[in-house]
């Protein structure tokens, strides 16, 4: 990495406000560590197809899409998912509250130090990538598992409360669909073992066009579950076909659907599922109307948890190595999603 560069990732980075300070110093520009070369796609024109299912529907017609929509978009907004409107709000509202303390009360949770169970930071790789991304996070990971008196000391005071509460419902929601997964794969279809729950802050930003909320990536876990406020700005990687009928890829909206939960199949479920199921690259545009919040859920394995394809009676053959879950994320977490672990 060029001197300067680190230079100013450093400086900017203690400054511990994120991007968030960055906006309220008034920043007219980009800066240069948040810029990124042009995307050689074409800019995003359509709405993505993304299925909704229905979760109050009849058990079978629920796994019946459950398995379409894992198979085809590997994305579906999730309704009537029993989570309560006034848990989503709140949890979209706590976030919001945290990232708009001042610098000074956010500092003590700057961190990236996975030791710690809530990290509030400026882009988790932010010195491990060329392309830094215009949003701030908490991670909080098993918050609803936390003993009772350790609140106060491990969550800032934005998050007590809402975020444990918040997590136990999406632990709940998690194990309903990890059921629904399994019942459409016809095998155990991976697992829950932690929850980390990502609070992300997107502010407002001056050149939009200049750089992302989130680059192109896919999720390395088992399953993601997120909530979304009304700004929009996720879009998936999909194909799409030209006149003449030649398919390339192309950018779409993920359309933000009031009360919906976005749910979406992570590596390690691609893997287990050998490819029925699919894991799709997404990523977040930057806005100039922010800012948005969104919170991103994310079921994981534990490290040492090994991650076997399954294969169907005449299912044809494995098409993954047989690797551990922190393998996988290491792989998935260099951007080459699957690739370093098919076979
Ligand atoms: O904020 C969003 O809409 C998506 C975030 C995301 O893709 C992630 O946290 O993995
Ligand atoms: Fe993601």
């Amino acid at each position: 990495m060029a001197s300067d560069r680190l230079a100013a990732l450093k400086a900017f980075d203690e400054t511990k406000a994120g991007v968030k300070g960055l906006v309220d110093a008034g920043v007219k520009a980009v800066p240069d560590i948040f810029r990124h070369p042009p995307d050689p796609l074409s800019p995003c024109t359509k709405v993505a197809a993304i299925p909704v299912v229905d979760l109050s529907g009849p058990r079978s017609e629920v796994v019946g899409a459950v398995r379409e929509a894992a198979r085809t978009a590997g994305f579906f907004q999730l309704v009537n998912h029993g989570v309560p409107e006034a848990a989503m709000s709140g949890m979209l509202a706590a976030v919001r509250r945290f990232n708009e303390e001042p610098a000074e009360a956010k500092a003590p949770y700057y961190t990236r130090d996975a030791g710690r169970r809530v990290r509030y930071n400026c882009n988790a790789d932010l010195f491990r990538t060329l392309l830094g991304k215009w949003r701030d996070t908490i991670y909080m990971d098993d918050v609803d598992q936390l003993a009772p008196g350790e609140e106060e000391e491990v969550l800032p005071p934005a998050c007590r409360g809402v975020a444990p509460k918040y997590t136990a419902q999406m632990r709940m929601l998690g194990r309903a669909l990890f059921e629904l997964l399994s019942e459409a794969l016809g095998e155990e279809a991976g697992c829950l073992e932690t929850l980390s729950v990502a609070g992300h802050y997107y502010p407002a930003c001056p050149e939009p066009h200049l750089t992302l909320g989130a680059v192109r990536h896919n999720d390395p876990g088992f399953l993601t579950v997120l909530l979304q406020d009304g700004v929009g700005g996720l879009q998936v990687l999909t194909d799409v076909e030209d006149d003449e009928g030649n398919m390339s890829a192309a950018w779409a909206d993920v359309p933000a659907v009031p009360g919906a939960l976005v749910v979406n199949v992570g590596d390690f479920l691609q893997l287990v599922s050998n490819d029925r199921f699919r894991s799709v690259a997404h990523r977040v545009v930057a806005n100039s109307v922010g800012p948005r919040m969104s919170v991103a859920c994310f079921f994981r394995a534990k490290g040492a948890t090994v991650c076997a394809p399954v294969v169907m009676d005449g299912g044809g053959l494995p098409r993954y190595r047989t690797v551990t879950a922190e393998e996988l994320l290491r792989s998935s977490g260099k951007q080459n999603g699957l690739r370093d672990v098919r076979l």
